[in-house]
């Protein structure tokens, strides 16, 4: 059986992830995306144990008292984190299994499998950051101000992922990362 394997995706929110991480899993389909726990509302369109499980604060900390999350943090006022048994499993079976998640729980997974491969993505610009979250239609004011200050503070932590990409042209940012997956040695996870 092949080895199963973690890969972290972290960038800024409105980057490109999300986009970037469906063509690739269709390309892909060997590959398995992580679906995280969240406290945010439900945007239009999303759907209940496919894009997150969404939970109340309640439950989300009973969770993580129970040790159930394999990382979690606290993003624009809400909670967000990976349920530990999918992945663990997954990676038993010897699937890869891929984390989207933002830049404190990345940081968490580097402690926790040192061997897992960390990607970053950065955008071309703040400006062009900026009009990829509103072009996005999807968030309040209030929640598009609190992803650029974020933003700002996340971009220059890339140096401490395993590999950077800007996301400009978007073929070439997905090929890189199919390169960096595909083409580097597996780590031990
Ligand atoms: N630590 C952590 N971050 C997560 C998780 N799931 C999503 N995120 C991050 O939370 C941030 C906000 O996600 P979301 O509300 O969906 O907004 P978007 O990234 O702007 O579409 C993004 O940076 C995600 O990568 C998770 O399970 N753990
Ligand atoms: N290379 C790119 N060039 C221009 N727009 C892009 C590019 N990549 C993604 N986008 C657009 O940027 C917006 C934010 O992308 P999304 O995948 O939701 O970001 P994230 O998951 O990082 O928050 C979407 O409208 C998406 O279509």
């Amino acid at each position: 059986m092949s080895k199963g394997r973690l890969i972290v995706l972290t960038g800024p929110s409105g980057v490109g992830k999300g986009t970037l991480l469906s063509s690739l899993l269709q390309r892909h389909p060997e590959l398995s995306l992580s679906t995280s726990m969240t406290t945010r509302k439900p945007r239009l369109g999303e759907v209940n144990g496919k894009n997150y499980f969404f939970v109340s604060r309640p439950e989300f900390e009973r969770k993580v008292a129970q040790g159930e999350l394999l990382e979690w943090a606290e993003f624009a006022d809400n909670f967000y984190g990976t349920p530990r048994k999918p992945v663990e499993t997954m990676i038993q079976a010897g699937r890869w299994v891929i984390l989207e998640i933002e830049l404190e729980g990345a940081r968490q997974i580097r402690k926790s499998f040192p061997g897992a491969l960390k990607i970053f993505i950065s955008p071309p610009s703040m400006d062009e950051l900026e009009s990829r979250i509103r072009g996005r239609g999807q968030d309040s004011e209030d929640a598009i101000a609190r992803r650029l200050r974020r933003a700002q503070a996340e971009v220059g932590a890339a140096k401490e992922f395993d590999v950077q990409i800007v996301n400009d042209d978007f073929e070439k940012a997905l090929s890189q990362i199919e390169k960096a997956l595909f083409e580097t040695v597996p780590a031990m996870c």
